[in-house]
């Protein structure tokens, strides 16, 4: 069954010799990420809720005329706490709750920030390319339930509150999208990040439902640092990630809904290369767990119709801007990993390696725009 490796992590402490596991660690992560002492109240209360609760830390050097910039971001992954079939207010009001406790946790862990994954509120079950009830899952960035429940929880834990939905835009006809709500500490709404890339692979049908968003590359100044959103599949697009960090980005969360089958090799990499590539922190969150759909669907491939799309791998992890990263939370199950981070570790890293000062972006600029015209010619050298 895909979904029966625990982690990758759990894997290699059970099988690596422990001469060696520091040194291995060293290569794959980075080095030996450092725990944190997690109050004992809130290990309880995660295992009484059922998740799985890890905190880890980045280091930053002391700086004389910086002051640290210590923050805590809180990652959350689930799986669906009710069958798809269910009725749709009660799906929701199920993951309000689920989301509720595991944010009360997060608190408890000092978190600043928190993000949720992809479409938290709903089955993703775009694979289906049904319309309903899936749109009826669909609310208003500005005032739909989901907003307003999590501007409670930003004001009554002091928390920055990333919350990814399904977006219905009544300003413009009640279309669709794929929006991360980002909610300051003081409950106010900050802004809205659309998915910039739709994907067009395997059952992630997506562009049925919504097209490529328009707000660009918005960055969110917060009381703990910098933030923006990368939906999903912007992940395998490494301008999308430079744009948010040529915005100023700190930490960039990426909120996705990904199956084993397709992504999971690719998963460790991409985000933590956009982190090395751009001096920031990236965040990428996974669903966890197979959902189920009465309908069965097809996938255009030949084969027979079925019922589920494939297992959501969890996975969630923090990468740093020197290459670091945290442990995985596990493939199965629902999850809180909380990071604490010095954000003055960016400008070290970029003083040190100095990607920004390096790259070519005037050059990319002019032939990027060359190459998009219909008629370019490529600058191919030929014998
Ligand atoms: N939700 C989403 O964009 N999934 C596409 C698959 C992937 O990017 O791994």
């Amino acid at each position: 069954m895909a979904g029966a490796l625990e982690s990758l992590e759990s894997c290699l402490e059970r099988h690596i010799p422990p001469e060696e596991l520091a040194e291995v660690k060293r290569i794959l992560y980075g080095g030996e990420a450092r725990k944190l002492d997690l109050p004992t109240a809130a290990l309880s209360a995660a295992q009484e809720k059922d998740f799985e609760l890890q905190g880890y830390g980045f280091e930053a050097a002391p700086e004389q005329l910086r002051r640290p910039r210590i923050v805590r971001v809180g990652l959350i992954q689930n799986k669906l706490p009710l069958p798809t079939d269910t009725a749709v207010a009660v799906q929701v009001a199920a993951l309000h709750r689920r989301i509720e406790d595991m944010v009360g946790v997060a608190a408890m862990c000092g978190v600043n920030i928190v993000c949720f994954q992809e479409a938290w509120t709903m089955p993703f079950a775009f694979c289906t390319r049904e319309k309903l009830p899936w749109t009826e899952f669909a609310e208003s960035a500005e005032d739909g339930p989901t907003t307003k429940f999590c501007q409670e929880l930003a004001k009554k834990y002091n928390m920055v509150v990333v919350s990814p939905i399904l977006e219905r835009d009544e300003l413009h006809g009640g279309i669709l999208w794929n929006t991360a709500v980002v909610i300051s500490n003081s409950g106010a709404l900050l802004g809205k990040s659309r998915k910039n890339h739709i994907p067009r692979v395997g059952d992630f049908n997506e562009s049925t439902y919504y097209m490529e968003g328009n707000t660009g590359h918005p960055v969110f100044q917060t009381q703990f640092g910098t933030i923006a959103v990368n939906i999903c599949y912007g992940r395998h697009h490494p301008l999308n990630w430079l744009m948010y960090s040529m915005n100023g980005a700190e930490i960039i969360f990426n909120p996705s809904a990904t199956i084993g089958s397709l992504s999971e090799a690719l998963w460790p990499i991409e985000a933590r290369n956009a982190a090395i590539a751009n001096h920031c922190f990236t965040c990428p969150i996974n669903r966890v767990g197979t959902e189920y759909y009465k309908n069965a669907f097809t996938s255009g491939d030949g084969g027979k119709a079925h019922h589920e799309l494939g297992h959501f791998y969890g996975s969630s992890y923090v990468a740093a801007p020197d290459g670091s990263r945290t442990p995985g939370l596990s493939r199965t199950q629902d999850g809180l990993l909380v990071a604490e981070m010095d954000l003055n570790l960016c400008r070290q890293v970029s003083d040190k390696w100095n990607f920004k000062m390096t790259g070519r972006y005037e050059m990319y600029a002019e032939k990027l725009a060359e190459a998009i015209q219909p008629f370019f010619i490529p600058n191919i050298i030929k014998e």
